[in-house]
């Protein structure tokens, strides 16, 4: 079963600052040498390194709207370029710039929608096809019947819809209307940092299209600004994938790692185990068993006291208390004990679902929709003098947990407890 991923501000930040950032400078009349020649060359330099990386990581979505918002960029910069230097605009400039406001929602929000395949060269020629068919349809058009075209698009006018803000054609605000949705959509059925980038992405070369004759920096900068967000949102899902559980959404044992050398002198770790597990998953199944470490993780997640959840592997988490004694971890360790020993989890009949008939009559009635619940044992140790570096912590934090497992399970133990007499430190009865 796929995990749900969650809906994540984090998922939006990054690009919102780049394409607000993108407005507020795009909208300032004068800008410094420097950053005029930066904004020139950003959006071809964009295309090629960011292509180049989107397609090192295999994303063939991005670089299909990198190459539709470059390509509409070129064709308006053409047309700005020759307004500023001549003062008047180019024969052609309003079929061009109509056409533009058209076709980029139209196929930014195409290729936006359009699921990834696993072949990425079948993907790619896919994509390229479609783009050459509809612009070499276009572009047939356009240049034999320029003023067919250009009425037709001005032609469809509904007076009911009409806005006084309104500064492209109608047909060009219900396509970013159509893409709009059908983006929100896309975050909103799979909530990543890719599908929130391109849906901000649109907007921005909304607030764009408008104003690419009536301010002299907007096309460079926001396109320059839409472009890097595509790209960045790529980098962010693979350092998601590199430091981020995949199943319970927590950081992962690499993420640990890298924390564990920034520690400072003072830290608790808690190794966290699943008590009885794969008799759990022999019961109910694994996707049953993926869905309680889910929510196992949900809770550790919430632990208070400063501690920070990692996924270690399989059933084991682990909690790191930063600038903290044990004495202070533990009530708030015996806290999310207790929190998921009382946790009566809802399982959904779908992930329940047994791949065969047998498997199924066997499990039927034993989890679907109906509510579980799990507890965790919990073995704790901190930095001292007997333990200084991380791996020592760790290993004396596995000691405590093992013996918190032989004392029956369900309960917090500290590490060097067992030696004292295997003293837990408190357990509400099951
Ligand atoms: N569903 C699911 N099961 C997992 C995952 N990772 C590890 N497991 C299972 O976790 C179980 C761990 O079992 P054991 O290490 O024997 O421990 P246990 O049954 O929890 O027993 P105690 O730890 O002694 O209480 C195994 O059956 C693994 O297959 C996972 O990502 N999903």
């Amino acid at each position: 079963m796929r995990p749900r991923a969650s809906y994540r501000v984090s998922h939006f930040l990054p690009p919102l600052l780049l394409v607000l950032g993108g407005g507020v400078v795009g909208s300032l009349t004068a800008l410094s040498d420097f950053f005029i020649s930066l904004f020139n060359v950003l959006p071809t330099l964009l295309l090629l390194l960011g292509g180049a990386f989107c397609s090192a990581y295999g994303r063939v979505r991005q670089v299909a709207l990198l190459l539709v918002v470059y390509l509409a960029y070129y064709q308006l910069d053409t047309q700005v370029d020759y307004y500023q230097a001549e003062g008047v605009v180019r024969e052609d400039a309003g079929l061009v710039f109509h056409l533009v406001s058209l076709l980029l929602p139209m196929l930014y929000g195409l290729y936006g929608c359009w699921e990834e395949r696993t072949h990425l060269l079948q993907d790619f020629v896919a994509r390229g096809a479609v783009l050459l068919a509809l612009l070499g349809v276009v572009v047939a058009l356009g240049s034999s019947y320029p003023d067919a075209v250009l009425g037709f698009i001005g032609k469809v006018h509904w007076s009911w819809l009409h806005g006084s803000w309104m500064r492209l054609v109608q047909l060009a605000y219900l396509a970013f209307a159509a893409a709009l949705v059908a983006l929100m959509l896309v975050y909103w059925r799979q909530p990543r940092p890719q599908h929130a980038a391109q849906l901000l992405g649109l907007l921005g070369v909304l607030w764009m299209m408008p104003k690419v004759f009536m301010l002299p920096h907007a096309l460079h900068v926001m396109s320059s600004m839409v472009m890097l967000a595509l790209t960045a949102s790529v980098a962010h899902e693979a350092y998601q994938m590199a430091f981020r559980d995949e199943l319970t959404g927590l950081p992962g044992r690499r993420a640990l790692n890298e924390r564990l050398r920034r520690l400072g002198r003072n830290y608790v770790l808690a190794m966290t185990d699943v008590d009885h597990f794969k008799k759990f998953n022999d019961t109910y199944g694994h996707d049953v068993g993926d869905q309680v470490l889910r929510l196992v993780a949900s809770r550790l997640r919430k632990v208070g006291g400063g501690g920070k959840a990692y996924r270690y592997g399989g059933e084991e988490f682990t909690i790191l208390f930063s600038g903290k004694t044990m004495d202070e971890c533990m009530p708030h360790l015996e806290a999310v004990r207790q929190a998921i020993e009382q946790y009566q989890m809802q399982l959904r009949d779908q992930g329940a679902r047994p791949k065969n008939d047998d498997a199924g009559r066997a499990k039927r009635g034993a989890a679907g929709g109906q509510s579980v619940s799990v507890t965790i044992s919990i073995g704790v140790a901190e930095r001292d003098a007997e333990q200084r570096t991380p791996e020592e912590v760790i290993k004396a934090a596995d000691q405590a947990l093992y013996s918190a497992k032989s004392a029956g399970r369900n309960r917090v133990f500290r590490h060097g407890e067992n030696r004292r007499g295997a003293v837990r430190v408190k357990r509400t009865p099951a």
